[in-house]
């Protein structure tokens, strides 16, 4: 590529500085590494081992300053041959020399001067490459505004180090790097976007961090990379304060988690949690359950009967509901008022504790506390009143006895009857000093053995199973269907000792509720994407699970196939779970050629139920096309010659995607026939082949070059359901879609005007 452009030798000239600049410093800190790790050697020599603390501080000190070495120079390593994508320059207000920042992945500053040679993406001042067009522009940095004008905006296309173009961004000349970047194929697309990031995502990416977000964003839009970002974000400015590992990213499936870790390490929050929320919920319980999979619930509800279908829709609904919630927390409410035995705590017939105020102390005083912490303290003051009122009770007994004598010696006027009551009395009061006397603080422990003492699950299984009790839990009566299927299921699921996802919920309370949460499995930040898929009372629960409301929740209900367990409108989740999140928009789509996205646009409006559309970024591929196969030797055909058209196009990546998996069976076996190498990809399978073989719930978030959606003998009908398994299955294809069926109707798509 040749470059004309005016400041070529100028911008040539600062790259090489820079990547001297950036040779120079690794040279040092290798240097440095060396010595750290000399002195690292040297202080485990001198490791006195009965008095180590100042030779062991010497470790710690140096392993720590090794860390950080280690991770600013594997940064500096990742970024020397790019150390920039763009550059601003800005006139500060009442100042006549713009200043100018080359915006990279990382800081750099020199170390002489301390100004800077690249800045971090994140920082305050690159907004302005973000956010800002050319002229009044302001960005804000902690308190301080600082208002002026934005002189230049510049992108750079560095090749093997060395500088390939530069395009000024202007109102004219806008996105040629984010087209380039659109036209890549997927395996380099994830990790590339920060230099392209778009106005409406960086507000995404740096809205406020202290409050919850709620990102509705159509196919492609950008939200599983945005809210990578976004952490990125969070952790630049939070690093001192909270660890990797109090932010946690929940993902559809392990295959997706794979899918996104790839990028992670390029963004510098490898070490965060990711979890699935079947795997974050196990690990709070502390214990495996067999859980039905969710997907084979979609598939009753794509497959079913419709009575099976209207039993799936309703107890998942039900289950996902604030109206469940109350029920668990009803039934807890039952739990805690018999959670210690009902009696007070005596030693013989004294009393240590009444029931009264056993029950005060467990209700009101520790209500802050999980039910067996607050066992655990009353435990405790038993044991401590245990210890001071024996000595009291034992002083009780003498004066008990002093009492009575005086009374026998009054009342008692036969001298010999008298003798013979003083001499029971005191053989009374022996017997009961010395049992008094025996008595140790395990009293405590066997009274407290008729306390509650089901495990989490056990009180699930509980909730189930008395039909009255449930419905004197509910706040909003349920008809004696509903119910009969509520119980027939969980009478059913408890035979096969299984749990469904909609379980995972009230358990999640339970545990919370009785045991508390592991502190490490507490989180500071939790991002779900793929939100739409999550019931409102899962939400709730993770917040209670979590011990925090700062949620950055993303997804898009067009994509709901879930919808009849999760979220169907975005104000229920605000007002029901996260009532004070952000709400924000992404309505350009990124990922998809016009043609693929218009498709998509137009099968999602067949249906009754309006849909966000989405605004693809204008970039022309093929029209999608049409092939007709009947016979086995048809779909061979046609197949074999699609696949070997995009492998000659240069597409890397491939998907066969079915509408179920039986459909995805059948492509298996045509690809083997063809000998072809495949893979047919499971719930939880890592991505290993160029060609993939998904059912359309599970491709749902993954993206590839080129998709052909394939069916044999069904079809996607016109329903809700169906219309957003086919809107989710179309918009997996960056570059290249076609359709491989007996009829075009199979995918509606003769109901598409064009
Ligand atoms: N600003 C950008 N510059 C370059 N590429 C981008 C940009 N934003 C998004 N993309 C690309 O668009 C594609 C879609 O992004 P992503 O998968 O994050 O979208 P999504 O909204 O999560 O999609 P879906 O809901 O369909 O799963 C990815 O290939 C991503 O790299």
């Amino acid at each position: 590529m040749v470059c004309n452009h005016p400041d070529f030798q100028i911008e040539h000239d600062y790259l090489m500085y820079t990547k001297d600049y950036i040779k120079s410093i690794l040279e040092i800190s290798e240097k440095e590494q060396e010595n750290y790790e000399d002195s690292m050697k040297e202080a485990f020599i001198n490791l006195d081992y009965l008095d180590s603390s100042l030779s062991y501080i010497n470790i710690l000190t140096n392993a720590r300053l090794l860390d950080m070495l280690k991770n600013d120079l594997a940064s500096l390593i990742k970024v020397k041959d790019k150390p920039y994508f763009g550059r601003v320059d800005f006139l500060k207000d009442h100042t006549h020399t713009p200043a100018t920042y080359y915006i990279g992945k990382v800081s750099l500053y020199r170390k002489d001067t301390q100004e800077p040679i690249i800045v971090d993406w994140r920082s305050p001042v690159s907004n302005l490459y973000y956010d800002g067009r050319l002229g009044d522009v302001s960005y804000q940095s902690g308190e301080t505004t600082y208002h002026g004008k934005l002189t230049k905006k510049r992108q750079y296309m560095i090749e093997s180090g060395e500088l390939a173009d530069i395009r000024d961004i202007d109102m004219t000349t806008r996105d040629e790097l984010l087209q380039k970047s659109l036209q890549e194929t997927s395996d380099k697309r994830l990790n590339e976007i920060v230099a392209t990031i778009q106005a409406e995502q960086n507000e995404v990416i740096r809205a406020d961090l202290t409050k919850p977000m709620i990102v509705q964003g159509v196919a492609g839009s950008g939200k599983t990379t945005i809210a990578l970002h976004r952490l990125s974000y969070f952790i630049y400015h939070y690093q001192d304060q909270i660890k990797p590992e109090q932010m946690m990213i929940l993902a559809p499936n392990r295959m997706f988690i794979d899918y996104i870790s790839e990028s992670l390490p390029e963004l510098g929050v490898d070490r965060i949690t990711q979890a699935t929320f079947a795997v974050y919920a196990e690990q709070v319980l502390g214990k495996s359950l067999k859980i039905y999979p969710a997907v084979k619930e979609l598939e009753t509800m794509i497959n079913g009967t419709k009575v099976d279908k209207e039993k799936q829709a309703f107890i998942a609904g039900f289950k996902g509901s604030v109206a469940f919630e109350k029920v668990v927390l009803n039934y807890l409410t039952e739990v805690r008022n018999h959670y210690l035995p009902d009696r007070p705590f005596k030693l013989e017939q004294f009393k240590i504790m009444s029931e009264k105020r056993l029950k005060q102390l467990f209700i009101k005083e520790y209500r802050y506390l999980p039910f067996e912490k607050r066992k655990e303290k009353i435990v405790q003051l038993l044991k401590k009143s245990f210890r001071t009122k024996k000595d009291e009770v034992l002083k009780h007994i003498e004066e008990q006895f002093e009492a009575q004598y005086d009374k026998i010696a009054h009342r008692v006027k036969d001298p010999l009857l008298r003798k013979e009551t003083v001499s029971d009395l005191l053989d009374n009061k022996a017997f009961l000093r010395e049992r008094v006397k025996k008595l140790t603080v395990s009293e405590v422990t066997k009274f407290m053995k008729e306390a509650e003492k089901r495990s989490v699950v056990q009180h699930y299984d509980a909730l189930f199973s008395d039909r009255v009790r449930f419905i004197s839990y509910l706040e909003t009566p349920l008809t004696p269907q509903q119910l009969d299927w509520l119980f027939e299921e969980a009478e059913s699921m408890r035979k096969k000792k299984t749990y469904s996802l909609d379980d995972l919920p009230a358990l999640l309370v339970l545990k919370a509720k009785i045991d508390g949460i592991d502190p490490d499995l507490k989180m500071k930040y939790v991002v779900i994407d793929e939100g739409q898929d999550y019931s409102v009372f899962q939400i709730r629960a993770l917040i209670r699970a979590t011990g925090t409301k700062l949620f950055n929740v993303l997804g898009d209900v067009t994509q709901g196939i879930y919808s009849y367990r999760g979220i169907s409108d975005w104000d229920q989740l605000m007002n029901q779970a996260l009532p004070s999140a952000q709400d924000l928009y992404l309505k350009k789509s990124y990922r998809t050629t016009i043609e693929i996205m218009n498709l998509a646009s137009a099968i999602v409006s067949l249906g009754d139920k309006v849909y966000p559309v989405a605004e693809p970024v204008v970039r022309h591929g093929d029209a999608p096309a049409f092939y007709q196969a009947n016979e086995t030797k048809d779909y061979q055909l046609v197949l074999k010659e699609l696949i070997e058209g995009y492998l000659n196009k240069g597409h890397a990546r491939i998907a066969l995607i079915s509408k179920t998996t039986a459909g995805t069976k059948n492509i298996k076996t045509i690809l083997n026939g063809l000998a072809m190498e495949s893979q047919l990809l499971g719930e939880t399978d890592k991505i290993e082949a160029d060609i993939v073989i998904v059912p359309v719930h599970s491709a749902k978030g993954l993206e590839f070059d080129a998709a052909i959606l394939v069916q044999f003998d069904e079809q996607y009908e016109a329903t809700d359901q169906d219309l957003k398994l086919l809107y989710v299955a179309i918009t997996r294809a960056m570059h290249k879609l076609d359709f491989v069926a007996p009829e075009r109707s199979m995918f509606l798509l003769d109901a598409i005007q064009r």
